[in-house]
């Protein structure tokens, strides 16, 4: 058995300590919040491969209760309301199981009651500023000037890792996407009075993704009558867009959106309260995700744009595989079979997580979204734009519908 040390109680951490716990290990998660943190953005969506991945955690058909099922995106283009094709968001799982749009607090709540019920420890308040590695384990450092001993320690904290430079002091830092992100939830009985009489062209359970002229948008309503936003600006406004009031974020969203034919001005304007933009980031790859006792996890090793849609399913599958990789091991093994354990997890995830990584960024500047439209309008016009959609539907299965036979994953021991 080994005692693990996880920094950050995100998806990757949470995740990682249950399939530490699953491998037969002891985990302790630490995080810099005072208090459960739920990141940031309002929502996301989980793709099937990270229901898959949950799976093998025992935590799929909790999971599958969340947020509503979102198994379908119609592409719109706004200047002309013209309806492009219909993708199936990467699938459906054997068992009816398809993508789902949920809150973040949702998952991260599920996380972390299953963590506390499998006896891990989340202990909030402790911001990791240094590691002292020693010759039989590790010592985590936390800035209220407490410490803990570990036989090794998971950075699963984040965009801003503070273990990634110990790892590799030369590791870069993060790459701004040009990519604004803002959104909001309008809530059933807002919608039910402000939005009666909008059509908003897709039913629950569909998101609609339009390509504007100045704004990349997305938006959704649920079963429960709620409506989900989000939308990328391409254009940036006058002012620091985050430092804009409710009224001016409104009046420079909605004129970003003039002219295109569909319903997200009334959108904007029924919104209570817009998400302040704020800039978004991934990495372009990071040289070591492992060295003597740490290793990398989540964010902190491949944080990708989020327009890949798949950054909390990524650190779902990463927790999975260093699960498999440290099953069997134990606090008398020699560092080297720990260096091993790492370089097997880490050859697993560095492609995937990393074309994934550079996936999201060609979707997000706003120049290849712009040719993006402009080939879709082109293609329209020649009429055999339905053909080739099509094929480009099939190019997402490789990422959302992306199915990991986890039984068929050698473990390390079979390696
Ligand atoms: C706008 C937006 C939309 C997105 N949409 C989707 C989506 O639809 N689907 C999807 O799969 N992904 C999406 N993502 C990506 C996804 O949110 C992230 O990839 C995922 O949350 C990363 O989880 P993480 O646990 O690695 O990092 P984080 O969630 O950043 O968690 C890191 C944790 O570590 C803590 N921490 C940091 N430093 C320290 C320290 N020194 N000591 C102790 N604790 C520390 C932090 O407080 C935090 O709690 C989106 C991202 C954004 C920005």
């Amino acid at each position: 058995m080994l005692n693990c040390l996880v920094i950050g109680s995100g998806v990757a951490g949470l995740s990682t300590a249950l399939s530490l716990r699953k491998a037969g290990h002891s985990a302790t998660v630490f995080e810099a919040h005072n208090g459960p943190s739920d990141g940031v953005g309002a929502f996301l969506t989980l793709a099937v491969n990270g229901f898959d991945a949950l799976d093998t955690l025992g935590l799929k058909e909790q999971a599958a209760q969340l947020g509503f099922s979102t198994p379908l995106m119609s592409m719109y283009l706004g200047s002309t309301g013209r309806h492009l094709i219909d993708f199936d968001f990467g699938g459906t799982l054997p068992d009816g199981t398809t993508a789902r749009t949920m809150t973040r607090s949702e998952l991260y709540t599920l996380l972390r009651e299953e963590a506390l019920r499998r006896g891990i420890r989340i202990e909030h308040g402790r911001r990791l500023i240094k590691v002292e590695e020693l010759p039989d384990g590790v010592t985590a450092v936390f800035d209220d000037g407490t410490s803990a001993r570990g036989d090794l320690l998971v950075g699963a904290d984040g965009l801003r890792s503070a273990v990634r430079p110990l790892i590799d002091p030369a590791s870069p830092a993060p790459r701004t996407i040009p990519l604004l992100n803002t959104g909001g939830i309008i809530p059933a009985n807002t919608a039910a009075l402000a939005l009666k009489d909008v059509d908003l062209g897709v039913s629950p359970g569909r998101m609609k993704m339009v390509f504007g002229k100045r704004c990349f948008y997305c938006y959704m309503p649920s079963p429960d009558g709620r409506i989900w936003w989000f939308a990328n600006p391409l254009q940036r406004s006058s002012a620091d867009p985050a430092l804009l009031g409710q009224e001016e974020l409104k009046s420079w969203l909605t004129g970003l959106v003039a002219g295109d034919r569909t319903p997200v001005a009334a959108l904007i304007r029924a919104t209570e309260d817009i998400i302040k933009p704020y800039s978004t980031f991934d990495f372009p790859s990071v040289p070591r995700w492992h060295s003597g006792k740490m290793v990398l996890v989540g964010d902190a090793a491949h944080a990708a744009s989020p327009s890949s849609g798949q950054g909390a399913s990524m650190a779902i599958e990463d927790a999975v595989t260093l699960g498999r990789a440290l099953r069997g091991a134990t606090s008398d093994d020699k560092e080297a079979s720990l260096a091993a354990r790492f370089a097997a997890y880490e050859a697993e995830r560095r492609p995937r997580a990393e074309t994934v990584v550079a996936w999201g960024r060609r979707n997000s500047e706003p120049k290849v979204r712009n040719q993006f439209t402009r080939v879709l309008q082109d293609l329209a016009m020649r009429a055999i734009f339905r053909g080739l959609a099509r094929k480009a539907a099939d190019n997402f299965d490789w990422l959302y519908g992306h199915h990991i036979d986890w039984d068929a994953v050698p473990e390390f021991a079979d390696r």
